[in-house]
């Protein structure tokens, strides 16, 4: 099935003129459904332009109608395993964030909290119909691309690294983003509470032309997890709502805007581009020259996906609504497959995750079986055991829930009598989640976890061994209180390092598997340094793919995974699971609370320059990749013939740009395009420096151009 796209024309705001209309829908050739928007040539105004989409809605299209015609219907195909996009598309001010948010009130409700509820009334159903046999859990993520850098909005603003969270595609094809907090979500309530607080962390500014103008894009996960049994059917429902593209010199940005509306204008550009290339049926798509664009990966995610196309209808978006026109009608053409997600196999977590970490995913561990992957905190939430079914949607259980009866023969999954069971999946009963986890073990679970071989010490009841594990975690913590290091403690000498590391990152953006690794790294330092080495020690094992068998790495893991075995004590050094053993050298007795911290501590101090080592080994590899490609550019200079060809490129005659050797007509159009969208700052390109930086125009294509000048004579 092709992409899904629809448009949608604003009413007219107040003190906008119905002489200043413009766009108006039209009905298809049969006269029967509204599918065309018109608009005039804006070159001669007797003309006018078609454009087809799958269908239109003009002014009056309430927030219900548009959800019941376009999203509703995907709800089954949600809770049949089908991922469902729908994002909403144009430039700003033409009504993106109201279509997708929508007011307070409750007629004016946009298409995300009416999906949410639909969920759970969905949700609410399922459980009815299987009899309490499939439970539903739904989780949420939520988060903005600003400046194309990746922002999760359900965490305190406070905690966002400059560099924002990496990305990363995983096995299945699907690109995540790593270390994205997941938030369980049991009703409506708990959604508005989650969406309204992580609003306030998005970046908004006024803009000249819309006084709420969204500076980011904002993606909103919703996972909805079928439990039946064993088997888990995971699906999810994305809402995006786009930034708007926008002409600067129409909206007055300041020097901040400007930056903003520049990586706005890039991505969405790219986003043009994509588009452009998959309806031409090429094979390079160029995805990965934004962040957006990765996440949002039309034409290679399975499922269901919808592109609403916003539009003002006025005169004073002439230019900028044919163009969206453009892009948006090329988009139909875009073909996704509708394959189900696979169905999966719960396993309990993995211990390393249940010692106080604040990071809910891990999304760098390889998987150790495709088919059997911990679906998170929501699962373990619902997986309940069987003859007690779990509450999961308060707001809409009005009535007590009647005794399960036997399953039913037309629950969708198959369930095995007893298959793949764990046998700490038979207990049935609530297991550590992944993503809200207690600080600390709770003292009641410690017993349980003993080795077998404990029981040489029986003359110490389960009392006293709870007593003393209560005593020597209080004292640990008095301790820690008292030494950790706060994040305003960092010393000069530690931020500028950080400092450091960052910009390492920012140059190796060229290489976008090393810089993720190096982001980790990023990350590993920072939570360190803050004395988090739980998730210190995550966020290494999420590098160590990227630095492969790298010792220091390697050694780095092992002293974080000692000190970590060391705060909490001995008990908990001889309880560490097998995949986890810390080797006998660095298992330390440690008798008094005090001397634990100072073990930590000093681990934890004794490398700190480890992290710029690898960077540079790193570095020095990239450098040395790099190396025939800096001799050849040294070759350009800034002087007559760079000016020649920044003249021609300025010219924006595309006759002329066609004919600059290497360019041909398809990267001579994407540049006048990129040139004609981009004009903020200034309307030059100034230097060669500037040109490489353009989409498609890399050092290779500069350099050719140059010297195909230099070659017809050019002085
Ligand atoms: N269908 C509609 N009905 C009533 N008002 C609307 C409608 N669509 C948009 N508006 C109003 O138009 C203004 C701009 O809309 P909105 O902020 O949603 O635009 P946007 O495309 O998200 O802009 P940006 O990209 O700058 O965030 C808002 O005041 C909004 O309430």
């Amino acid at each position: 099935m092709s992409v899904r796209v629809v448009a949608r024309i604003r009413p007219l705001l107040e003190k906008e003129l119905d002489k200043d209309i413009i766009v108006r829908p039209a009905s298809n050739d049969d006269g029967n459904t509204t599918t065309v928007v018109k608009i005039p040539n804006p070159r001669n105004e007797s003309e006018e332009f078609s454009f087809t989409f799958n269908s239109v809605y003009d002014q009056p299209t309430t927030q219900d109608e548009l959800f019941t015609a376009e999203v509703a219907p995907h709800l089954k195909s949600l809770f049949l395993g089908l991922d469902v996009t729908i994002f909403a598309y144009g430039v700003t001010g033409t009504g993106k964030t109201h279509t997708m948010r929508g007011g307070l009130k409750l007629a004016d409700r946009g298409v995300i909290p009416r999906l949410l509820s639909g969920v759970f009334r969905r949700a609410k159903k399922t459980m009815k119909d299987s009899n309490g046999e499939t439970s539903v859990a739904v989780a949420l993520s939520y988060y903005e691309i600003y400046n194309d850098k990746v922002y999760d909005l359900l965490e305190p603003v406070e905690k966002r690294t400059p560099s924002g969270l990496p990305l990363r595609a995983e096995a299945n094809g699907k690109t995540v983003v790593a270390g994205l907090s997941e938030r369980p979500c049991q009703d409506l309530k708990d959604f508005e509470k989650l969406y309204i607080e992580a609003n306030t962390n998005r970046v908004t500014a006024a803009t000249k032309l819309n006084a709420h103008s969204s500076r980011s894009h904002a993606i909103l996960r919703v996972k909805v997890m079928q439990i039946t049994g064993d088997m888990i059917r995971e699906s999810t429902a994305s809402a995006i709502d786009l930034a708007g593209s926008e002409d600067n010199r129409r909206t007055e940005n300041g020097k901040e805007r400007l930056v903003e509306s520049a990586a706005i204008n890039k991505s969405l550009f790219v986003l043009s581009q994509c588009i452009d290339a998959i309806a031409r049926g090429e094979r390079r798509i160029p995805f990965r020259e934004s962040k957006m664009t990765r996440i949002l990966s039309l034409g290679q995610n399975n499922g269901i996906t919808i592109m609403i196309l916003n539009l003002a209808p006025l005169r004073s978006y002439h230019l900028d609504t044919l163009s969206s026109l453009n892009v948006s009608s090329r988009a139909k053409r875009i073909e996704v497959r509708e394959i189900e997600n696979e169905i999966v196999y719960k396993q309990p977590p993995r211990s390393t995750m249940n010692a106080g970490s604040n990071i809910a995913r891990q999304p760098l561990r390889p998987l150790a079986n495709a088919h059997n992957i911990n679906a998170g905190a929501a699962v373990a939430a619902a997986a309940k055991p069987p003859d007690r079914p779990v509450k999961a949607f308060s707001v809409y259980t009005d009535k007590a829930k009647p005794a399960p009866a036997p399953r039913s023969a037309n629950t969708a999954v198959k369930r095995s009598p007893k298959p793949h069971k764990r046998p700490s999946d038979s207990d049935g009963g609530s297991r550590p989640s992944k993503i809200t986890r207690p600080e600390l073990v709770r003292p009641a679970s410690i017993p349980r976890q003993l080795k077998p071989s404990q029981p040489s010490q029986p003359s110490i009841s389960a009392d006293q061994i709870e007593a003393m594990v209560e005593k020597k975690v209080s004292e640990i913590l008095a301790a820690r209180t008292q030494s950790a290091p706060t994040p305003q403690e960092l010393s000069d000498d530690v931020k500028r390092r950080l400092e450091a590391l960052e910009r390492r990152i920012d140059d190796g953006r060229h290489d976008d598997t090393r810089s993720e690794g190096l982001r980790f790294l990023l990350m590993a330092r920072q939570h360190k340094e803050r004395g988090e080495n739980t998730s210190a020690l995550k966020m290494y094992e999420m590098a160590l793919p990227y630095f492969p068998g790298q010792a220091k790495l390697l050694g780095k893991i092992e002293k974080l995974k000692a000190c970590i075995a060391a705060e909490r004590g001995n008990q908990y050094t001889e309880i560490t699971e097998s995949t986890e053993r810390i080797p006998e050298k660095k298992t330390r007795k440690v008798d008094r609370s005090s001397e634990v911290d100072k073990d930590v501590y000093s681990v934890a101090e004794a490398d700190d320059d480890d992290d710029e080592n690898y960077v540079a080994k790193s570095k020095k590899r990239a450098k040395k990749a790099k190396a025939t490609k800096v001799v050849s550019d040294s070759v350009i200079e800034e002087g007559p013939i760079s000016q020649a060809l920044l003249d021609i490129i300025n010219s924006r005659d595309l006759s002329m740009i066609m004919r600059l050797q290497g360019l041909g007509p398809k990267k001579a159009r994407d540049l006048v395009q990129y040139l004609e969208v981009q004009s903020e700052n200034s309307d030059r390109i100034e230097t060669l420096v500037q040109l490489r930086t353009i989409p498609g125009m890399g050092g290779r294509t500069v350099e050719r151009a140059y010297e195909g000048l230099v070659a017809s004579g050019v002085h």
